[in-house]
């Protein structure tokens, strides 16, 4: 397995000579905390043999194919591109189309605009080069342009990182040899003040249940997780009290808690934090001198008629804050949204309420992997800066993705009423994301059996499920569900006929798992 992670991982030289650096760390961090990837899913083994078999022997299993509930990865499970982006992504790769008679009866007006205009900015005129480590410059301003459109306030290309997908994002952030950020939000740097790896001492607050990456790094990189409580019972609210107790807590041991990670839309909660909640954050992350890691790469996939995505950036803002007071860092992805682009790697970070010197500090540690890949650069432009009321592709563009986003809804209402149907599963609505984060509430002989098998509940009842049915959960447990709940995560990506398809064999097999253990 540890091979396997790093034959996926390597994409460069530079990152096989970094992750054969945290070999030791590595192997003791992918024992024991990360299980999100799909290929350390604890069901994931029963999975492939599933496949295979439908593949070697079909009719063989009492379903024809899998349902992938599993995965946040929306293309190979039918969602198709948005024809902007790859038609812009495909003329930057190919720019001699750009002067072919026939490139205008194939390609939209706007795109072959926008492409030659990226062309243009390319330091090599083509995307075969490197480029700066933080990012081509003309891409940083699109997103920035982006952002100020998006919350009404400016942004500026120099606080913007382009990386290989928010993951490259969270990583440096939350890395040794990089940051130390000092209790009052200005950010000090270990790895050049003589101090070369972030300490157990350093500690990070992180919901619980978390998207568990930010465990992960924390882990890897030899910090502390401090986990905060969302409240299940109050649709996965963030309660400040709560985070208050445990920042407390922690600093009662020692430890030096120096930032806050917020998923918004949550991960793999799903809910929308109100304004108001995040004023309470913004005011709490201010006055204790923490660093916010924002999490913000479901912006755009939010299913509530009352709850709108606010960055918060934003909010800070609105608060009429002095820049200097509190320091945020953004994340989004191209991953995400109606653009679903995942395997591009594509993201950002926006880094606001620092000095020069940090920016230099992170450029520094950006560049170790010399520069984020150019196609997720350029699909990050055009994710925040897509085409405009009046251009010739918006009306196309936006067809295609209000289409995404209403199946995505109807999707989410469709999962939600069923679960919320089933006897001994407590399910909130889901606001934002693209994931169901349901409770079990399983009989004790359930829970028996599960401890006979040597396995905690939610994967005995994700296994059986996947044996019974074909549909593909993640046990809850990899997602550090709090201690002595049961849940699993359901994501909304498989198609409406699917997830249609898929609910009544979801119902049948509950309930004659809950009579299988009734009694
Ligand atoms: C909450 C959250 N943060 C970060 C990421 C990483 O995104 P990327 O694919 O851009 O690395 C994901 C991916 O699923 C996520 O759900």
């Amino acid at each position: 397995m540890y091979k396997g992670y790093l034959l996926s991982d390597i994409r460069s030289f530079r990152n096989a000579i970094y992750l054969l650096w945290h070999r030791t760390t590595l192997h003791h961090v992918y024992s024991t905390s990360i299980t999100h990837q799909a290929n350390v899913n604890p069901v994931s083994s029963i999975l492939q043999r599933l496949q295979q078999e439908i593949e070697e022997n079909p009719g063989s299993l009492p379903f024809q194919e899998i349902t992938y509930c599993n995965l946040g990865n929306p293309q190979p499970l039918g969602q198709r591109p948005i024809t902007f982006f790859r038609e812009v992504l495909s003329l930057c790769d190919n720019p001699t189309l750009l002067d072919r008679d026939e490139t205008p009866s194939l390609f939209s007006t706007c795109a072959i605009k926008r492409a030659r205009m990226i062309i243009d900015s390319l330091p090599s005129k083509n995307t075969g080069g490197y480029t700066s480590s933080q990012g081509i410059r003309s891409l940083r301003q699109a997103v920035a342009d982006g952002i100020s459109a998006r919350d009404g306030f400016p942004s500026d290309p120099d606080d913007i990182f382009l990386t290989d997908g928010a993951s490259a994002a969270v990583i440096l952030c939350t890395s040794d040899n990089t940051l130390h950020m000092s209790m009052h939000g200005t950010w000090k740097w270990a790895y050049f003040q003589n101090k070369t790896a972030m300490s157990s001492e350093d500690a990070i607050l992180c919901p619980l249940p978390e998207y568990p990456i930010y465990s992960a790094s924390i882990i890897l990189h030899g910090g502390t997780r401090v986990p905060y409580n969302l409240t299940e019972h109050d649709g996965w609210g963030l309660e400040i009290f709560e985070v208050k107790r445990c920042l407390e807590e922690a600093r009662a041991l020692g430890l030096t808690v120096r930032a806050m990670v917020v998923i918004n839309p949550g991960n793999p909660t799903g809910q929308v934090l109100s304004i108001t909640n995040q004023e309470e954050i913004v005011e709490f992350c201010r006055k204790e001198g923490l660093v916010i890691l924002a999490d913000e790469v479901c912006q755009d996939n939010i299913y509530s008629e009352n709850k709108k995505f606010n960055s918060f950036k934003k909010v800070a803002r609105s608060l009429d804050y002095d820049e200097n007071d509190l320091s945020i860092v953004s994340f989004h992805s191209s991953s995400m949204g109606f653009y679903g682009e995942s395997g591009r790697r594509g993201g950002y970070m926006e880094i606001s309420g620092v000095g020069a010197d940090v920016k230099d500090q992170i450029y520094k540690v950006a560049s170790v992997t010399i520069c984020p890949n150019i196609a997720g650069q350029i699909l990050t432009s055009l994710v925040m800066d897509p085409p405009k009321l009046g251009d010739e592709s918006f009306e196309s563009f936006q067809a295609e993705k209000e289409k995404i986003h209403s199946s995505f809804w109807k999707r989410a209402k469709t999962l939600e009423k069923a679960f919320q149907s089933m006897e001994g599963i407590s399910c909130n609505k889901i606001e934002g994301a693209l994931y169901f984060f349901p409770r079990l509430h399983l009989p004790s002989r359930a829970i028996k059996a599960a401890k006979a098998e040597g396995v905690s509940p939610d994967i005995f009842y994700a296994r059986r499920l996947l044996d019974a049915t074909g549909i593909a959960v993640v046990p809850g447990s990899g997602f550090h569900q709090a201690s002595g709940t049961i849940h699993i995560r359901c994501a909304i990506h498989p198609d409406e006929e699917k997830i249609e398809a898929m609910i009544p064999r979801l119902k049948t097999f509950h309930e004659a798992f809950m009579n299988e253990f009734r009694h």
